[in-house]
């Protein structure tokens, strides 16, 4: 594993302040995966972000960054090869989406049609129409739009590493998971090094690779991955922090393609009615799944439906809860409790049928999880040095999926 980012002993004291705000914190970040800082308010975590690409400037301690000593060099050439997205996204308001975008390709003397062409490849990555949206202002997009175009400005000259404060923040409970697994599917594609800031352990446990817990005393209490943290917590602050309901908390962990898929009765909508009622009468479901001619699920119908005087095409309910493959569990079964029939649909990129995920699915891969965490824990124990100190790295495979 190459370590991409280091932080040697890194502290802030702010002028004329009492207390420290970050104190000697020691971190080694790799390349490519997702590391989560999370905390109380006012712990220190953006404090310790912003140190990074030094817009604040450290007290003492040094920043390493792809084996070179950063902690002094001229921080202007240092954030041209960082990205940064920060909550309510700070977008230019007077400038078009494709001006915000093209900010550092411009600073860094791209020719015109070389930018033109990278804002208009950045608005796809990010699920935005470029004829639709190159040409608007920032306040002419909704909150979880402006929050891609900011993430695509973060993206625009390719850099490695990317920060992120609170990203989805300000985004509403269910945009904010569309936008976390839109994330999480582009960076399959950009393997980023990311550093990401929430106070929100939820999003830390579904986003991060490792996560580092900040305390009140504005050092990490412990920097692992989050089975380890839900399982083996270091201290009572962890304990605390990343909270009850441990089971419900590792639904976060695992994604809807790690687990066996349930199958479910399904004809195309074109379907006769009789030939959809004979179908009926032969299964146990109460409901039939219809998909359009590119297989994407698009209603359910009960023999209530098909027994209607009044026969057209487009009766029965439509299918709401879809979730796509990377979708977690728990998005799973949020989605699930919306749904009439009792089951999430489960569509691939292209939103055609997949299979569906029904609370049997759940409940297997609790079970499952706990089982594996049990002896996850009995191996750590038995491999544990004599001092009780812990060891990070290679558990998040164990337990099921390599998000
Ligand atoms: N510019 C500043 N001047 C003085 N003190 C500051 C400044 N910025 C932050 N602090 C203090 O430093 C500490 C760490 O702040 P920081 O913003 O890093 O915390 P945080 O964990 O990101 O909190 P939050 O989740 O509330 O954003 C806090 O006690 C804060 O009051």
């Amino acid at each position: 594993m190459t370590t991409m980012i280091e932080l040697r002993e890194l502290t802030k004291r702010y002028p004329g302040a009492e207390e420290i705000a970050v104190d000697a914190i020691d971190m080694e970040i790799h390349e490519g995966e997702i590391v989560v800082l999370v905390g109380p308010s006012g712990c220190g975590k953006t404090t310790t972000l912003k140190m990074i690409n030094r817009i604040i400037e450290p007290s003492s301690g040094r920043i390493i960054i792809e084996d070179r000593d950063v902690t002094h060099e001229n921080p202007d050439h240092l954030r041209r090869r960082i990205g940064y997205v920060i909550q309510q996204v700070g977008l230019f308001p007077h400038q078009t989406v494709a001006q915000n975008i093209a900010t550092v390709p411009r600073l860094l003397g791209w020719d015109r049609d070389q930018v033109t062409e990278r804002v208009d490849e950045l608005l796809s990555l990010v699920s935005l129409d470029p004829a639709q949206h190159r040409d608007r202002y920032p306040k002419e997009l909704s909150g979880g739009q402006r929050q891609r175009v900011g993430v695509a400005r973060a993206l625009a000259a390719d850099p490695p590493i990317m920060l992120m404060d609170e990203p989805f923040g300000a985004i509403d409970p269910i945009n904010r998971d569309r936008l976390q697994n839109e994330f999480l599917r582009l960076q399959e594609e950009i393997q980023k090094t990311i550093v990401f800031v929430t106070h929100d352990i939820d999003e830390a446990i579904k986003m991060g690779d490792r996560i580092a817990i900040f305390g009140n005393d504005h050092r990490i209490q412990q920097f692992d991955v989050p089975e380890r943290l839900l399982s083996e917590p270091a201290n009572d602050f962890v304990d605390d922090f990343t909270g009850s309901g441990a089971s419900l908390k590792r639904l976060n962990l695992q994604r809807v393609r790690d687990v066996e898929l349930g199958d479910w009765p399904n004809l195309p909508s074109s379907t006769s009615r009789e030939t959809l009622q004979e179908r009926l009468a032969e299964i146990e479901q109460a409901f039939l799944l219809l998909l359009d001619e590119e297989g994407r699920p698009v209603r359910w119908v009960s023999e209530r439906d098909l027994s209607r005087p009044q026969w057209t095409p487009d009766v029965g309910l439509a299918v709401r809860a879809v979730v796509p493959e990377r979708a977690t569990l728990h998005d799973a079964l949020d989605e699930m409790l919306t749904s009439n029939v009792g089951v999430a649909a489960v569509i691939d990129d292209q939103r055609r049928y997949l299979g569906v995920v029904d609370i049997d699915t759940i409940m297997t891969a609790v079970n499952t999880m706990r089982q594996e965490t049990r002896e996850l824990v009995a191996v750590a124990a038995w491999h544990a040095p004599v001092d009780g100190g812990q060891s990070a790295g290679g558990a998040r495979r164990v337990a099921g999926g390599d998000a």
